[in-house]
């Protein structure tokens, strides 16, 4: 007979899990979620085979149950469990962006017959629900698992084999440690990135021109600030006290800073500069910490209508399969950038040639 997993939460990571599972994995896919359109909204589009709208009933069914809730109602799911009568084994995780809470939560579950791994995907968007729900969400990204210090390796190991098929790199980590990272390269960054469009917006009261100028640079650093303010609101909550003890931090480093421009030190300042670019562009050495690792292609395009298509349909001839897909700058009638993505060297090398023979201008990214 079929194992049972239940994916409670079908928003966009806990959509993107029961999408990935139902594409790679033999499994009975049950989907919980006190959205009703939701629900239905995956039963239409085959993400899972039966929608189940009471929780506890859904928990008794599964042998794994994952948990993609916001991280406030993921603890209280978890809470919810301790009044489960279990009769069956069955291993729990979760994908929330936060771990201590959770794993503080999962620590005084009493039943015998649950293991409890945290887990954490370090994959999203600035999306949210199950519209922007992708099977291959994960490819390639660390997917972070903080099992319970008695948890047998065999339970982990199992809870690897049913997420495999996401393609994702697994990393087990402490929940302190985790959060402490995830502070540094997650959270304080988007915390940043909200302040600097107040910022603009502010300035834009006496400069009219601003939302016109803010162009690559601007979009670039602060595309994550579009992000889902509840599921934000709701991280810097639960970690609130490591982004303040990065906000002393930062405001010491913005005072030196202050400094350092206010004395003119061009030499200091290239340093400064240097140094934080040598580090960025390490970051980006493929199969190399938490950002997937893609080959990035630079293509100009004119804005004219179907230019965009023309470049996939030239490379979708050559079954060559785009990762990802951005318009970096383009501005009425002149050329723009085209940003693709691949998941191999090959594939950006064939993309360059075949380009490049149709007469695009072309850059190979590092
Ligand atoms: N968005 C990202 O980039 C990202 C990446 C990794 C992990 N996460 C974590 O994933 C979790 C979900 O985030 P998301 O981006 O998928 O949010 P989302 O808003 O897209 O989806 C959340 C889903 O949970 C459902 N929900 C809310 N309360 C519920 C409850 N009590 N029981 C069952 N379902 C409930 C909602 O109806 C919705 O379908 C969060 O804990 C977040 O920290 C998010
Ligand atoms: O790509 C984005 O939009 C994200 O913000 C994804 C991101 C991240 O900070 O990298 C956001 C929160 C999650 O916990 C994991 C991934």
């Amino acid at each position: 007979m079929k194992e049972t997993i239940v994916v409670a939460g079908l928003g966009l990571i806990g959509g993107s899990l029961a999408t990935n599972l139902k594409q790679t994995s033999n499994h009975h896919l049950i989907g919980y979620d006190v959205n009703k359109k939701t629900l239905d909204y995956c039963l239409i589009n085959g993400i899972i085979d039966e929608a189940i709208e009471d929780f506890e009933t859904a928990v008794l069914m599964a042998d794994y149950l994952i948990l993609a809730a916001p991280v406030s109602k993921t603890v209280e799911l978890i809470a919810k469990l301790n009044t489960v009568n279990f009769r069956k084994p069955i291993i729990i995780t979760d994908v929330s962006s936060v771990k201590a809470p959770i794993m503080e939560a999962a620590n005084k579950l009493t039943s015998n017959f649950i293991t409890f791994i945290g887990g954490h995907p370090m994959a999203g968007s600035h999306k949210k629900g199950i519209q922007a729900a992708k099977g291959h969400l994960f490819e390639n990204a660390i997917y972070i698992l903080t099992p319970i210090h008695s948890c047998p390796p065999e339970k982990i190991e199992q809870l690897k084999t049913i997420l495999q098929g996401t393609s994702s790199k697994f990393l087990i980590l402490e929940p302190k440690e985790h959060d402490e990272m995830t502070s540094v390269i997650s959270h304080f960054p988007h915390l940043i990135a909200s302040s600097l469009v107040h910022q603009a917006k502010s300035w834009q009261k006496t400069h009219a021109h601003i939302p016109k100028l803010a162009a690559g640079g601007f979009r670039d650093i602060t595309r994550i600030a579009s992000s889902n303010p509840a599921m934000w609101q709701d991280i810097f909550f639960h970690n609130r006290h490591g982004i303040s003890n990065l906000l002393n931090d930062w405001i010491l480093e913005m005072t030196s800073l202050k400094n350092l421009l206010e004395t003119g030190d061009k030499i200091s300042m290239y340093h400064y500069l240097e140094q934080a670019k040598e580090y960025r562009d390490g970051l980006d050495a493929k199969e190399k910490g938490a950002i997937p690792s893609f080959y990035d292609l630079y293509v100009d395009i004119h804005d004219q209508p179907g230019a965009l298509l023309r470049v996939i349909e030239l490379l979708a001839k050559q079954e060559i399969s785009i990762n990802n897909i951005e318009i970096l700058e383009i501005r009425e009638g002149i050329t723009g950038v085209l940003r693709l993505s691949f998941q191999s060297k090959s594939a950006q090398e064939k993309s360059n040639y075949i380009l490049k023979d149709q007469g695009y201008e072309t850059m190979v990214g590092d």
